[in-house]
């Protein structure tokens, strides 16, 4: 093998500890048996879900009659002059289209989002030559919904008929294959049931909205061909068995954080994008029953947590071994698909847990509908934070929850940061505009240079589907920093009682909220001005 995906364990120290368990897994025929489809290697508990997850394991032999049909709608849709892609979804319906399309160089605008700037911007891209690819395996989630409203609302007011406009993927039997039908909507794929959602990059999920944006996902899979036969082979060579098992030796010896980054940025053929993908398998695989891995994205090798990792974290690198990695995975984008996605069910069995539910995620779901039930956020045009602030500092206004004596927000910060148990983590929440208020990322470095421990950022809603399982479900030893902010334009969402930005902190809040039920601590800041606010908190974090 070799040549399709190689897997490095680069430390030695690492490597003496994975090689037990690489004696184990091979001896017990795991890769093999997934390969086989065996759901019986998770324990007894998982066995039912297990039964129907694990259909990703021939995708790149299954998913070949997508191509031709990706190929005639896009020519389809180019004969009508409609060449731009909007994608509506959520994690695992579009973390993977987003990096394909990321990797070579194609336009895809991927709507992930309740921020109602965000949605605005998407909009005002030229309607007439749009479609919207509307993907929910579920069928069922509210982001999505909403995205799909709000458009169809905004193609019907510019004389575009929606329905000739969307094109759905689902599994067959959901609320949204039934809305496609009843509705005539362009085109329904309907996905392979027996794929969940975050490992579903090689079936429609993955493979429609990258083709239409122009992709080439016939070579995707011929990627993820070259690395089957290797990735399911019961040896101690297989890539999956070296990652898998040193991600399962760290964490035994208490390193559960990966802290993943890209070391070849900006080369010929880096996979843009991919750590953000790898994130979200690993930390709603495993991040649950108070264990698991949570990943820690870094911009760079250089980036704070990645050359000095401390002993509760492991520093793997996408791309070349260099620049302090323990563990390198270096091969093509299909290939890495299924390399992730073997290391991580194998890991999964090694820690003891069901590596394809999501069993918290419900509960910020329900908590968010509840607070939406009760008309939280104001009224639509005028949404705000539930309850009065703690303290106003001049853009910034502070929750900082109960028994806090913080009298400024340099002081709740302090707190929030003296709060992290040793070997915890902090994490970011920004429920903002991932493109107009991209310099809040900027956060997470500049608060792990100071904090001392690993500190993650996600956007929000997006990371609910994704790391926030693990911080609700994974080690229970995270702290948070939510970040909010007013609006400048709300969208109304067509035929529903609340508006974007009213979800959007209904969102927080209720996310918010379960983790405190849960004794975590959470800090929250609303930014009544959004530029001026993260201007403040960065000088804030400098005097930290
Ligand atoms: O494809 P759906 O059903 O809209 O779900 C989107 C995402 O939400 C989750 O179900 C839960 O967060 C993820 O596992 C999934 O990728």
């Amino acid at each position: 093998m070799g040549e399709a995906v190689a897997v490095n364990i680069v430390s030695a120290d690492l490597d003496a500890a994975a090689q037990p368990l690489i004696g184990e897994v091979v001896a017990d025929r795991v890769a093999s048996r997934i390969g086989a489809g065996d759901a019986t290697l998770w324990g007894a508990e998982a066995e039912a879900e297990a039964a129907i997850r694990l259909g990703w394991t021939t995708l790149h032999q299954t998913s070949r009659t997508l191509i031709g049909e990706i190929s005639a709608l896009r020519d389809e849709l180019h004969a009508d002059g409609i060449d731009r892609i909007v994608l509506a979804g959520m994690g695992g319906s579009s973390l993977a289209p987003e990096v394909i399309t990321n990797t070579e160089g194609v336009a895809l605008t991927v709507l992930d989002t309740t921020d109602p700037g965000q949605v605005a911007d998407a909009l005002a891209g030229d309607l007439s030559r749009t479609a919207l690819v509307v993907s929910s395996k579920s069928g069922g989630t509210v982001e999505t919904d909403s995205q799909r409203r709000v458009f169809a609302e905004a193609m019907a007011s510019d004389g575009i008929e929606p329905a000739s406009r969307m094109i759905v993927v689902t599994d067959p039997g959901t609320p949204l294959a039934e809305l496609a039908e009843q509705q005539g909507y362009r085109k329904l794929f309907l996905a392979d049931p027996h794929v969940g959602g975050r490992y579903s990059a090689l079936t429609a999920f993955g493979l429609v909205p990258a083709g239409l944006a122009g992709a080439d996902v016939a070579r995707l899979l011929d990627q993820a061909a070259g690395a089957a036969d290797a990735l399911s082979e019961d040896s101690a060579d297989n890539p999956a068995h070296r990652l898998g098992c040193a991600l399962a030796a760290a964490h035994t010896a208490g390193a559960e954080k990966v802290v993943l980054t890209n070391t070849d940025l900006g080369a010929p053929g880096s996979l843009t994008g991919l750590c953000d993908w790898v994130e979200q398998l690993l930390a709603e695989s495993t991040g649950k029953h108070g264990t698991g891995l949570l990943p820690v994205v870094v911009e760079s090798p250089d980036a704070p947590g990645f050359r000095t990792p401390g002993e509760d974290a492991t520093p793997v690198a996408i791309g070349p071994a260099r620049d302090g990695a323990a563990v390198s995975a270096e091969g093509s984008l299909g290939a890495q698909f299924l390399l992730w996605e073997y290391a991580t069910a194998i890991t999964g069995r090694l820690l003891g847990i069901n590596p394809f539910d999501q069993p918290d995620v419900e509960a910020a779901k329900n908590a968010t509908r509840a607070l939406l039930d009760g008309g939280a956020g104001g009224a639509t045009g005028q949404a705000g934070p539930a309850g009065s602030p703690d303290l106003v500092d001049g853009a910034v206004q502070v929750f900082t929850g109960t028994g806090s004596a913080a009298g400024t927000l340099d002081e709740a910060l302090r707190e929030l940061l003296a709060a992290v148990p040793a070997r915890g983590y902090l994490a970011v929440q920004a429920y903002l505009d991932r493109l107009d208020d991209a310099s809040a990322s900027l956060l997470r470095p500049e608060l792990a240079k100071r904090a001392g421990v690993h500190v993650t950022f996600g956007w929000g809603p997006r990371f609910l589907h994704s790391t926030g399982q693990y911080h609700k479900g994974g080690h229970p030893n995270g702290v948070f920093l939510q970040i909010t902010g007013d609006v400048d334009h709300d969208l109304a969402i067509p035929d529903m009682p609340y508006s974007l930005a009213q979800l959007q902190l209904a969102q927080a809040e209720g996310d918010g909220q379960v983790l405190a039920e849960r004794g975590f601590d959470v800090l929250r800041v609303h930014l009544t001005d959004r530029a001026a606010g993260l201007a403040q908190l960065v000088a804030a974090i400098e005097r930290l």
